[in-house]
């Protein structure tokens, strides 16, 4: 160590990937946003053969939404059209007075009749405009609620299956991240594009009567206005197109670095000034691409205003013109000045929100493909209502494929399993148990082959009442953020005796009792006085889940795999306990095979068929898959014989 001299600086650990940040693979497009690029390619012809169909669907869903808002929101609407007209005829009349000739005392009393009357049109033209707006404002959230709503409803009732196909799990993220708030957005955009028409023909209509020239001189004054319209609107879509891929990853970094999920694994890997260093990569290529759009905007919007005036010089030269050689009296050139320019916002809102419910409309026609999609994938209705009871389920041949797969999960699979049974499904992984387990459960219809409760086809009855008499322990249980209570009655009524027993059979009591708020504790930690529980308690409370149902068939899917050796000990007693108390059926899945020896009988699956079956003794004495899977198991106990021998 040197005494007196001059320390070197320390040089600072610079921790991997600190200064590059993580350099994330490139993002595809999120699929919710897969039209982001369409609205800025469509003319305005493509734009225009669309809209009525969107406008008329919108409508439609408003209607359902709520008949008076709608009818409220599209007669007030016509009604401020009307106001705008009346508002430019008094227009004209005020300027006739005031311009004509004689003293101004005289012409401006002359006036005063035309300046109530255009005063009033404006008055009444301000309360309609408002009330519509009310009316609208009224609407949109109606309309956003029956759109979801009915997204929900049918998500809720698709068969089980639909889930594992891409296809339908695809269509339903993108209707629900995108297609149901653009249902509110096109219906409003709808009534904008309304308000716009309607100004636009008060307009063309009041030009009309003044003068017949004036509306090509309309027409004239517009389209440099349309054209600065339609270029804004795509300069916008360009600017949100450009920001697509930053803010994409901006908003997976931004979930990582503040979901609870990953917290613990950003402390224990050290990740926290990587991510921190993409994001400010990402944020600085953010900001750039907002400079860049900002100058084209710039660019543009001077182009349109540049046209737009030159425009207006053209009609004043043409408006002069037509003064000079006494075509036309000086009011109607002033009454033709103002309705112009009424026209041109007219044009310009017009145009702005037909641009705009197209590319909302892409979205929402996502939305009502998916609606469609998802009815067609409803249960068929129930030919009868579902058995309450059964003395024997038999599987006939049942074999099933997953959507979108060649090889099928289960092959001609049959078994019989009688109440008070215990039946044990046993294999390797990626054998079939858990679908063999969800075809029992009524939450797969076989594509083939039969499951049946006494001889009744439960492809034919009614599903949803067949579930209330079946439990399942599932191997990959929710997390319920609801209270401990709610976890294990769900949607069956409560009964607190029913509640104990059940927790008392599942080893769940001594969960609860350690809570603050007992079965009232709100088991999610996101939320005030919520708690979070370890993997092991959370599977004692979906035992208890299984166990409360009292259903005379209990499926359970490997229950024991985050339970420690006592309570998974337990466990098992109980369910065979449960099985001769209360004389149902139960179907276990385990990879835990000292537990499935006491099983009344054992189906072995491999490559989804049942290879073999029998007792525990009769599959040890057949020397088959069972016994070689039950022996390596066992073996793992015995303690090798190197390792007892003492020196
Ligand atoms: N949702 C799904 N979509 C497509 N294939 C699936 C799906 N679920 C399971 N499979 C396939 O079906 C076959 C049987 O799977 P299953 O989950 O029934 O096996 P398992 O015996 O329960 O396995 P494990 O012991 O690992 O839980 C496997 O080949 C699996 O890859």
């Amino acid at each position: 160590m040197r005494i007196g001299g001059k320390q070197k600086p320390k040089r600072r650990m610079e921790e991997p990937g600190a200064a590059t940040g993580l350099v994330l693979p490139p993002l595809a497009e999120f699929k919710w946003q897969r039209h982001a690029g369409a609205a800025t390619r469509a003319g305005w012809a493509g734009v225009g053969r669309r809209l009525p169909s969107l406008v008329a669907r919108a409508f439609r869903l408003a209607w359902r939404a709520d008949r008076l808002d709608t009818v409220v929101c599209l007669v007030l609407n016509v009604a401020a059209g009307i106001a705008t007209a009346t508002a430019l005829v008094a227009t004209a009349g005020v300027l006739e007075r005031l311009l004509a000739a004689g003293p101004t005392p005289e012409r401006v009393w002359a006036a005063l009749p035309a300046l109530a009357w255009l005063a009033g049109a404006a008055l009444l033209r301000g309360v309609l405009s408002a009330g519509a707006g009310w009316a609208q404002a009224r609407l949109e959230p109606k309309v956003a609620r029956v759109a979801e709503i009915e997204l929900l409803e049918l998500t809720t009732r698709v068969e089980l299956r639909a889930f594992d196909d891409e296809g339908f799990h695809d269509g339903l993220h993108r209707a629900y991240m995108r297609g149901v708030d653009e249902a509110q957005r096109v219906m409003s955009l709808s009534v904008d594009m309304l308000t716009g028409l309607i100004s636009l023909a008060a307009a063309c209509g009041v030009l009309g009567v003044l003068h017949p020239v004036l509306i090509p001189l309309l027409i004239l004054a517009v389209l440099p206005e349309a054209w600065a319209a339609s270029a804004a609107a795509r300069i916008r879509y360009v600017w949100l197109l450009a920001l697509i891929t930053g803010d994409r990853r901006k908003r997976m970094l931004d979930w990582i670095m503040t979901d609870r999920s990953t917290s613990a694994e950003i402390r224990s890997y050290t990740m926290r000034r990587p991510l921190l260093a993409e994001y400010a990569h990402l944020s600085a290529h953010i900001v750039d691409t907002q400079m860049g759009v900002a100058r084209k905007q710039a660019w543009v919007r001077l182009g349109g205003d540049a046209a737009a005036g030159a425009a207006i010089v053209g009609v004043f030269t043409a408006l002069g013109a037509l003064l000079a050689t006494g075509a036309m009296e000086l009011a109607v050139a002033g009454a033709a000045v103002v309705a112009i320019r009424t026209g041109q916002n007219a044009i310009s809102n017009l145009l702005a929100s037909a641009n705009r419910t197209y590319e909302s409309g892409l979205y929402f026609d996502d939305y009502l493909s998916f609606l469609d999609r998802a009815r067609a994938r409803l249960p068929a209705p129930a030919a009868a209502p579902a058995p309450a009871d059964f003395t024997e389920i038999t599987v006939d041949r049942a074999t099933f494929c997953y959507p979108g797969q060649d090889t099928a999960a289960l092959t001609e699979v049959s078994l019989r399993i009688r109440k008070g049974q215990v039946i044990a499904l046993v294999g390797e992984n990626g054998s079939g148990k858990t679908t063999l387990s969800k075809l029992l459960a009524g939450l797969y219809t076989p594509t083939s082959g039969t499951v049946c409760w006494d001889g009744t086809d439960l492809a034919e009855v009614d599903t949803e009442g067949l579930r209330h008499h079946i439990g399942v322990i599932a191997q990959e249980h929710s997390h319920w953020p609801l209270t401990a209570r709610r976890n294990v009655t769900m949607s069956s009524p409560d009964d607190p005796t029913r509640l104990e027993g059940a927790a008392r059979v599942a080893d769940a009591h001594a969960v609860v009792d350690n809570l603050d708020h007992g079965w009232d504790t709100l088991l999610d930690k996101r939320y005030e006085g919520g708690v979070d529980l370890s993997g092991g308690q959370w599977q004692r409370l979906a035992a208890a889940r299984g166990f409360y149902r009292d259903a005379p068939l209990l499926i359970c899917d490997e229950p024991t795999a985050a339970l420690d050796a006592r309570a998974e000990h337990k466990l098992f007693t109980a369910i065979h306990d449960h099985a001769r108390a209360t004389g149902s059926a139960v179907v276990l899945i385990t990879h835990r095979l000292a537990s499935v020896a006491m099983a009344d009988h054992i189906h072995v699956l491999d490559a989804g068929r049942i290879i073999e079956h029998g007792t525990h003794d009769q599959l040890m004495a057949a020397q088959g898959l069972y016994a070689e899977l039950y022996t390596i198991q066992a073996s793992a106990y015995q303690r090798p014989e190197a390792e007892t021998v003492h020196d």
